[in-house]
């Protein structure tokens, strides 16, 4: 990992049922994500948001795709794909991309950029496994399906856009797991991931989980991609998602985890590529969930208490 790194807000809320995740990006921005950053001794280059028409103005049945079941998909590849580009380009400019949402759905061009000159692992921060495809989703709502779409599963796999080959199962781990879909569970079970749910990490402790969850990522690839969705702490400290879960990690397991995750790129700088996702302002308390984003953030790049 080089010590520079790129802000890229992606206020794309398209994926998700509850409008406002698109407003994430400025909230975190407020939070004082830039400042946390260079105090944690990382110099950071913010290089705005993303264009993105308002869902309003879209019809989120469009299926010109000829995908049923995927809400805003024709609108959600022309993000993605631009997403992609500029993390791709923020790769080959020697920078870090870190990703700002926005909905879970942007994962989908963090992750295809990121893996594009690479071969890719993943930690996946989550109550979600978001391994959903049209054919599986209980919802139609795309952010419970960016790594169904980065795997190429179902229809994905003809839609070259969504889909990052770079990026094997095998080298994907989840990290608190809580809340799965019917249909989801055997995909996740018959899948090569690995998943370590709550109850893993009540009785083995978080860091060990995340040391495991390393283990998994790095094992043979070339860097890892961190996906940090918001509704993985609990509702009380993380009120300001759009599907909270409760029985969710706490403050300090959250920040333990993270810590660890530093504590490992600094020696081997692994970590690739990340994205902060699923904020959304409107459902806050007092920019409580962005500002703990941006707490959470700092600490990935090596902000300690001493
Ligand atoms: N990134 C998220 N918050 N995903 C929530 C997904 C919820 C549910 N599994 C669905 O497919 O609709
Ligand atoms: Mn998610
Ligand atoms: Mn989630």
């Amino acid at each position: 990992m080089t010590d520079r790194l790129r802000i890229i807000g992606a206020p794309m809320d398209y994926g998700a049922n509850r409008r406002g995740v698109d407003m994430g990006p400025s909230a975190i921005r407020y939070a004082g994500l830039s400042d946390e950053l260079e105090a944690a001794g990382v110099a950071t280059d913010d290089v705005g948001d993303l264009q993105i028409s308002r869902a309003e103005e879209l019809d989120p049945d469009d299926d010109t795709a000829g995908v049923e079941n995927a809400k805003f998909l024709p609108a959600i590849e022309d993000v993605s794909t631009r997403l992609a580009d500029r993390v791709a380009q923020t790769l080959a400019d020697g920078e870090f991309p870190l990703v700002v949402g926005g909905d879970h759905s942007i994962s989908i061009g963090s992750i295809t950029g990121s893996a594009r000159d690479a071969d890719l692992g993943a930690i996946w921060f989550d109550a979600h496994a978001d391994l959903n495809t049209p054919a599986t989703s209980p919802s139609g709502n795309v952010h419970g399906m960016p790594l169904g779409a980065v795997l190429g599963r179902g229809v994905f796999g003809d839609l070259e856009w969504a889909h990052a080959p770079q990026l094997r199962e095998e080298s994907i781990a989840y990290v608190g797991l809580r809340s799965i879909d019917e249909r989801e569970r055997e995909l996740v079970q018959d899948s090569e991931m690995t998943a370590f749910t709550m109850s893993d990490i009540d009785e083995r402790g978080m860091t060990t989980v995340v040391e495991d969850a390393l283990e998994v990522a790095t094992d043979g690839t070339d860097g890892v991609h961190v996906s940090l969705d918001l509704d993985w702490i609990d509702p009380k400290e993380a009120p300001g998602v759009g599907t909270p879960v409760r029985g969710g990690v706490t403050y300090r397991e959250a920040h333990m985890a993270l810590e660890t995750l530093s504590k490992h790129h600094d020696r081997n700088g692994i970590l690739r590529s990340m994205d902060v996702v699923e904020v959304n302002p409107i459902l806050d308390e007092a920019n409580e969930t962005a500002t703990l984003a941006t707490e959470l953030t700092a600490s990935v790049f090596g902000k300690r208490i001493l």
